[in-house]
């Protein structure tokens, strides 16, 4: 049997029977393991009955879904997934994959332990894993398997995996829309612990502080430890490979950019707040400091100032994700964007990041429904309009 039967395969077969999945798959469409599906728009509803289409019954069924008698969901997308536990736990929610499997799209684990050629078929492969071993799977994979959606391609992924290249190409953007203008910070790289680090600063005319970051994100908890350089004697405290990056005032709010296809939510988070000359003039060192901007940080609901947390004008950012889905070759990704404090809507990119931490967007779940949906109709068309 292929694919990995979730437990409570009986419970699985029977949902799958009560939710019309016509598509004999090979296997069972991983994910139900007895959980209680919660879902704002159904309420649990007492039926009886076993027959096709009908109910699922009583209380003592760890799934209570209400589904129209006698609908049948044609399957329309097979979506395998190979993420981390942390990351299918926050992202494979028990809600989506209930909105999901509602509209015929059905996710399944990946075996990892096993060839992903005699896994499937599915109709996109999702992934986020890190290390050279999967990179050369899925790569092959592709090779193997045109018609499969790989979301993202790897070559793409580990370009933004590196701080440098990360942000290569955006600055000389053409964006069709003028409310908004983007650039990136000046930054250089710094491969290795030398002396001439602090004289190679000034040649490039970077200002200080600068913020240190390290140059390849990992996955690791390290490619996250920033640091913020005073002066130059501060370098010689910070390990390389570092990008060092000027520091740009914005006010202390930052915005996240979540991209999923062509459907962008944005979200406000706290940030670092201003450097003022006179905060230059008395401090020196470099500082390491904390993930000030994670999901924890949310601003959206703060009393701010209006002229730095307006969002970026809706039109500036569509012209601006249209650019970049082309530029980076990516269709799952957040940017985060800081405001030129006290411009009106001058703009940096200091940071893009690969299947980022959706479950914390706002209506996650029917942005990925309406994506993969999206995504099936298109597959769809290509298939037959050849
Ligand atoms: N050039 C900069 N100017 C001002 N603030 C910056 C700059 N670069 C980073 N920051 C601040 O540091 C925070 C983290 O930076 P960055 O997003 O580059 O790191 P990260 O490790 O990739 O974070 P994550 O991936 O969790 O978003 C930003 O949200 C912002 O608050
Ligand atoms: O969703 P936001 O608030 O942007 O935070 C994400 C970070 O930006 C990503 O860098 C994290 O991914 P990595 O830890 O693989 O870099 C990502 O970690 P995750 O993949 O475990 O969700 C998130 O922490
Ligand atoms: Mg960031
Ligand atoms: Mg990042």
């Amino acid at each position: 049997m292929f694919g990995t039967l979730a437990s409570g395969d009986i419970e699985t077969a029977r949902l799958r029977r009560n939710l019309g999945v016509t598509r004999n798959l090979g296997f069972s469409c991983g994910g139900f393991d007895g959980m209680r599906l919660e879902d704002d728009n159904m309420k649990p509803q007492q039926h009886g009955g076993d027959d096709e289409g009908e109910q699922v019954a009583d209380e003592t069924s760890p799934f209570q879904i209400q589904q129209h008698p006698f609908q049948q969901i044609q399957q329309k997308l097979v979506v395998g997934y190979a993420l981390t536990s942390k990351k299918k736990k926050s992202f494979l929610q028990p809600k989506l994959e209930l909105m999901a499997r509602r509209k015929g799209i059905c996710f399944v684990a990946i075996d990892l332990n096993r060839p992903l050629s005699e896994q499937g078929p599915f109709d996109v492969v999702l992934h986020k894993l890190l290390g050279k071993e999967w990179q050369e799977v899925i790569e092959g994979y592709q090779q193997t398997h045109p018609e499969v959606t790989v979301l993202d391609p790897p070559n793409a992924i580990q370009r933004i995996y590196n701080r440098q290249s990360m942000l290569q190409g955006m600055a000389e953007l053409k964006l069709s829309d003028c409310s908004g203008s983007m650039l990136v910070p000046k930054q250089m790289v710094v491969l290795k612990d030398s002396a001439s680090s602090a004289d190679k600063v000034v040649e490039a005319g970077l200002k200080y502080p600068l913020v240190a970051k390290p140059l390849w994100i990992d996955g690791t908890a390290k490619s996250h430890q920033l640091f913020l350089a005073y002066d130059r004697h501060s370098l010689a405290e910070l390990d390389p490979p570092l990008v060092l990056q000027e520091f740009v005032n914005h006010g202390g709010v930052m915005f996240k950019v979540f991209v999923v296809g062509d459907i962008i939510k944005v979200v406000r988070r706290f940030s670092l707040p201003n450097i003022s000359n006179c905060d230059k003039a008395k401090v020196d060192g470099a500082f390491q400091f904390p993930r000030v901007s994670s999901s924890a940080a949310s601003a959206d609901n703060a009393d701010l100032d209006p002229s730095v947390a307006e969002l970026p004008p809706k039109s500036f950012l569509e012209a601006l994700v249209k650019e970049l889905r082309t530029l980076l070759g990516l269709r799952l990704f957040n940017i985060d964007m800081i405001r030129e404090h006290g411009s009106e809507n001058v703009f940096y990119v200091i940071d893009v990041n690969y299947f980022p931490g959706y479950g914390k967007m706002p209506d996650y779940e029917q942005v990925f429904v309406d994506f993969f949906c999206n995504l099936a109709q298109a597959r769809h068309k290509k298939r037959h309009c050849k």
